[in-house]
């Protein structure tokens, strides 16, 4: 049970919103959706909402859905270092994929922009499935699952010994000697796995939160696995208060089991909300933007959940069953269909009947109503243990995240599950994470 006012939120931002045909009855001008203007506008209002955090996912390939709404095309640490000099406490987390990236570099960006930020920064990190992506890096297609993990638990902790490498009082500054850096503050990473080697020092020395913190998504065994040891917050689909509840107790678990306080991992589900003075305005802003999200961009967002190539789903037909492949489907967001396939596989449901019978068409906890009906599912699932707080998408930007910071934000503080005010000047401190001991130096198994 959670009953304190530790409750977290994240802001998803998507540009433009979760509802994909939001910009087309938005005020806002079509190229503003990919422009950092966009991005700089919802960070000073989840900021002035007082949330821990600003959330960026990524996925390094363009998809057919895009023709269709804005994309996200800045890279994440790029937009997070513009929103960094334009904020002072919001967290800043960034996605990057395992598969496509290489650990030296990653790890050197992640802690620039923990420098630059003051000890705000976080790194989400993802697996990537797909053959398409895996084309724009060298690949003809992608490494299986389970070579994914694989090369996944070598990088996070090939990055891990270079975030480590510092002492924390290695750099001397001796203008008398000459000594900048004390011998021996700084270690080598010597990491030597099947799939990647890292020699050598990082750059980057530690920032105010000793190193950034690590994001996790992905609820396969070895999702879990990797979490449970590393990841300080997990991003996970949810749909039901007891699912929230069954997955938080077990990344409790397995991270006590790894040895370590169960406190220090939290349990963040997506939340979808549309706030409206009362429930049937909300679902009228709910259906502006359904209706203006394109047959198109709906079934390639369902095609790219079931892991399906591009075109494989067609709108009147039934889901071909016996192209998915089971071992490469996303755990979590295979949860979040809950029996909805099974229906659809016994019925010989259409695509268009099957997302019709998802509630309020989003993979995640959802609340489509009043202020106080948003405050009180979050309220329910804090208190009973099933997150440790949300990452939220909103329908449409701007206007969704103001109406979670001037209604719902207030409605939280006053049940005193949230902050008023931000206690820390890290990540780590608003995340209500333990200060980070820097030099672990102990070995980690390969
Ligand atoms: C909530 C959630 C968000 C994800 N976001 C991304 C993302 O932004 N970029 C990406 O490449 N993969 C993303 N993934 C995919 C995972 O990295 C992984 O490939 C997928 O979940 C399959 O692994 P699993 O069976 O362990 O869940 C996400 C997965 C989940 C569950």
């Amino acid at each position: 049970m959670s009953n304190d006012a530790g409750l977290i939120l994240n802001l998803n931002l998507l540009p433009g919103g979760t509802g994909k045909g939001s910009w087309r009855v938005s005020e806002r001008d079509p190229d503003w959706f990919i422009s950092h203007h966009h991005y700089l506008e919802l960070a000073e209002l989840a900021e002035r909402g007082k949330f821990q955090a600003l959330f960026l996912a990524d996925t390094p390939v363009w998809t057919e859905p895009y023709w269709h709404h804005p994309w996200r095309a800045l890279a994440p640490f790029i937009a997070l270092t513009t929103i960094a000099a334009h904020t002072s406490h919001l967290g800043l987390i960034g996605t990057a994929s395992t598969s496509y990236n290489d650990p030296y570099n990653l790890a050197r960006h992640v802690s620039s922009l923990d420098l630059v930020s003051d000890g705000r920064a976080a790194w989400n990190f993802v697996v990537t499935a797909g053959d398409q992506t895996a084309r724009n890096f060298s690949q003809p297609a992608a490494y299986s699952k389970p070579e994914r993990y694989a090369r996944a638990a070598e990088f996070v902790e090939a990055v891990v010994r270079l975030w480590e490498a510092w002492e924390p009082d290695a750099i001397l500054g001796d203008k008398a000697t000459g000594q900048y850096v004390r011998p021996g503050g700084v270690q080598p990473a010597a990491f030597a796995g099947e799939w990647l080697q890292v020699a050598g020092e990082p750059l980057v020395p530690p920032s105010p939160q000793g190193r950034p913190l690590l994001v996790q998504a992905g609820a396969s065994e070895a999702g879990i696995a990797l979490a449970a040891r590393y990841a300080d917050a997990v991003y996970t689909h949810q749909t039901e208060i007891e699912g929230g509840i069954a997955y938080r107790k077990l990344l409790r678990q397995r991270a006590a089991d790894t040895g370590r306080d169960p406190d220090t991992i939290k349990l963040l589900p997506g939340f979808y909300v549309v706030v409206g003075d009362t429930e049937e305005a909300a679902r009228a802003k709910h259906r502006a933007q359904d209706e203006a999200t394109p047959d198109a961009v709906k079934v390639g967002f369902f095609t790219r959940q079931l892991g399906l190539p591009p075109g494989a789903l067609k709108i009147d037909e039934p889901i071909p069953f016996d192209l998915i492949n089971a071992n490469e489907l996303s755990r979590s967001a295979a949860s979040s269909l809950d029996g909805l396939l099974d229906k659809a596989a016994s019925d010989r449901l259409t695509v268009r009947e099957v997302l019709a019978l998802r509630k309020n068409g989003s993979q995640h906890v959802s609340v489509i109503g009043t202020a106080e009906q948003i405050a009180d599912t979050i309220t329910a699932w804090y208190r009973a243990g099933a997150a440790d707080g949300f990452n939220l998408h909103i329908g449409s930007s701007p206007d969704g995240l103001r109406d979670i910071v001037d209604h719902v934000v207030p409605l939280l503080q006053t049940r005193g599950v949230f902050h008023v005010d931000y206690e820390h000047s890290t990540l780590r401190g608003n995340y209500g994470l333990p200060e980070h001991r820097l030099s672990r130096r102990s070995p980690a198994p390969v």
